[in-house]
């Protein structure tokens, strides 16, 4: 094969595709293999699922050099199987500690492990079982996807080239861009850029996927496609640990999640709980916003907030039935009355006191 133009940021270190700055079309680098190969075959020591944590971190931390303590003393837990949400508003560590994750840059202090392995020490070991897509998948936009492909698994010195064709093809059909395949990749839109980074991430099986913000700047179509094939990748097993920003996202694919503000964890657990550990919101549906919102005041419930045809404030500590008596003598036209379920957000604003500010 003829030789490729060196690319420009630096590539990668194989096989996790990452570049930095996302790439823009038409100058994109590639992973190139590293110097010396790694044994195969890709059977290492890397500890059982059963019962470990795919992702575990202790009083990890990272200061950058400009003094910016980045990510402060983490302790992050991953259980296999799970599509683990790592979410926090911009600037607050995420990218720093997927990085740190992935062997890419030196923790200041504590630990990371990865499948059971020491990060950045084994990262030989356990990259092969890890797909990684981070800030933008890393392509050659004058390459068709299925060529980028081609280069990508090429690179990888534990891919098997005789199998390097099948491969390749069931990736870009398991991503939906068979029909795209022999299009150069710049002509690719955001979303199918995206896509054939998850397939470069998925070329081979893994046990592990680390998606950072992989739905960052798609539309909504394209976010739910993305969505779709996370839930359809860890159907099949594999644990997704994904950051985002976006919350309700996180409500909609992940079985767990960690929260992240100013570089420090502030919870982590299913999400169901994380939820739960929130308390909802009263909420009054009625025409009469007015008045429902001065009766509930009189009860005594804190919050008060009037919208379109309703009013909601924090539950009140006591029988439910006692405000709506109040707001029928007062002849408050009540459509609606109850509690409604407290949200991710909801639980994200009670454990930091503040917004989820998601433009960062
Ligand atoms: N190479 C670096 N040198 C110095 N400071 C950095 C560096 N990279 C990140 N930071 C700072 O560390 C903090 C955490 O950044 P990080 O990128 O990890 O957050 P993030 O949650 O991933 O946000 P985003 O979604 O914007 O990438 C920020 O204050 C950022 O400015």
């Amino acid at each position: 094969m003829e030789e490729l133009p060196a690319a420009d940021p630096a590539p990668a270190p194989v096989p996790v595709s990452i570049s930095a700055p996302a790439p823009t079309p038409g100058s994109v680098p590639v992973p190139v293999p590293e110097p010396e190969p790694v044994p195969a075959p890709v059977t290492v020591p890397v500890a059982p699922d059963s019962g470990e944590s795919v992702i575990a971190t202790s009083a990890l931390t990272k200061r950058y050099r400009g003094g910016q303590l980045a990510v402060d003393r983490l302790d992050l837990a991953v259980p296999a199987g799970s599509v683990f949400g790592f979410l926090g508003p911009n600037g607050s560590g995420k990218t720093t500690t997927i990085r740190m994750l992935m062997g890419l840059i030196e923790p200041t202090s504590g630990t990371a492990r990865v499948l059971g392995r020491p990060m950045p020490g084994a990262s030989r070991a356990v990259l092969p079982h890890v797909g990684a897509l981070i800030e933008g998948p890393a392509l050659y936009g004058f390459l068709s996807g299925r060529d980028n492909l081609m280069r990508y698994d090429a690179a990888d010195p534990t891919a098997d080239p005789r199998t390097r064709r099948t491969r390749v093809a069931a990736a870009l059909d398991r991503v939906g861009l068979t029909p795209a395949a022999g299009k150069k990749a710049k002509a690719y839109s955001l979303g199918m850029k995206q896509r054939l980074g998850l397939a470069a991430a998925l070329l081979q099986p893994r046990r592990l996927l680390v998606l950072d913000e992989p739905t960052n700047g798609l539309d909504p179509q394209g976010m739910r496609e993305i969505r779709a094939l996370i839930r359809e990748v860890a159907s099949e097993g594999t644990t997704v640990f994904l950051s985002s920003h976006l919350l309700d996202e996180i409500e909609q694919v992940c079985t767990h999640a960690a929260v992240m503000a100013q570089g420090r964890l502030i919870a982590q657990g299913a999400v169901a709980e994380l939820a739960a550990g929130a308390r909802g919101r009263l909420v009054v549906t009625t025409p009469d916003v007015g008045d429902a919102a001065r009766v509930l005041k009189e009860q005594g419930i804190t919050d008060v907030v009037v919208e379109e045809n309703r009013v909601t404030g924090e539950p009140p500590g006591r029988e439910l039935a006692d405000i709506t008596a109040a707001l029928v003598a007062a002849g408050v036209r009540v459509r609606g009355f109850g509690l409604e379920r407290a949200s991710l957000e909801d639980a994200f604003v009670a454990l930091t006191g503040e917004g989820f500010d998601v433009a960062g």
